[in-house]
């Protein structure tokens, strides 16, 4: 059972035959603007849902959980917009440790995102506007639901080489 498992797991491909080139020289500085630029170019590729990702928090102890969000908007300050209800356990967690990770994944073209940083709730009237702002939206407000964003301290770009040399460019800020 195990074995045959762990054969299954050895035989899926890990990344498609044509990879996209990718020169971190090139890019764009502004990090918002290449991922904008990788954001057209997965649609393009018929990436599903390229603004998902998950974001990991930590509990008070340490205990890390993660789960998918959407992403709202890379806002002028450079915040990584995403919104939830505050009394969520990721809600509480970020109260007790406003420190989270993003990391989106794009398998068509063998690229990921990876963001962290310190998050921070926005205003009641932008958490309305967004709450307003979905897709299903029935006129109902919700006072739980809260935008956040995320100042990157760090954000990564990766991506996937057929030869396996596979291209890391990371931004400290
Ligand atoms: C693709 C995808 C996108 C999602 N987007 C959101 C979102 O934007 N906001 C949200 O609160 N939950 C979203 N969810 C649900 C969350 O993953 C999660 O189940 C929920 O927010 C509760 O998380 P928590 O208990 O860790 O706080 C999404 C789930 C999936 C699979």
């Amino acid at each position: 059972m195990s074995d045959s498992f762990r054969a299954r797991l050895r035989a899926l491909p890990d990344f498609p035959e044509d990879l996209p080139d990718f020169d971190p020289a090139a890019a764009p500085r502004d990090p918002a603007e290449l991922f904008r630029q990788w954001l057209s170019d997965a649609l393009a590729a018929g990436v599903r849902q390229p603004h998902a990702f998950s974001l990991a928090t930590a509990d008070g102890d340490g205990h890390v959980s993660s789960r998918m969000l959407i992403l709202k908007d890379i806002d002028d300050d450079g915040g990584w917009q995403f919104a939830t209800a505050r009394t969520s356990r990721k809600g509480g967690e970020l109260d007790g440790n406003p420190n989270a990770a993003m990391n989106f994944y794009w398998p068509e073209r063998g690229r990921q995102i990876r963001v962290a940083g310190a998050v921070a709730q926005l205003s009641a009237e932008a958490s309305a506007a967004d709450w307003d702002a979905r897709p299903a939206t029935d006129g109902s407000s919700n006072p739980q639901w809260q935008l956040y964003a995320l100042k990157p301290r760090e954000i990564e770009f990766w991506q996937a080489r057929a030869d396996r040399h596979h291209i890391r460019h990371r931004m400290v800020f």
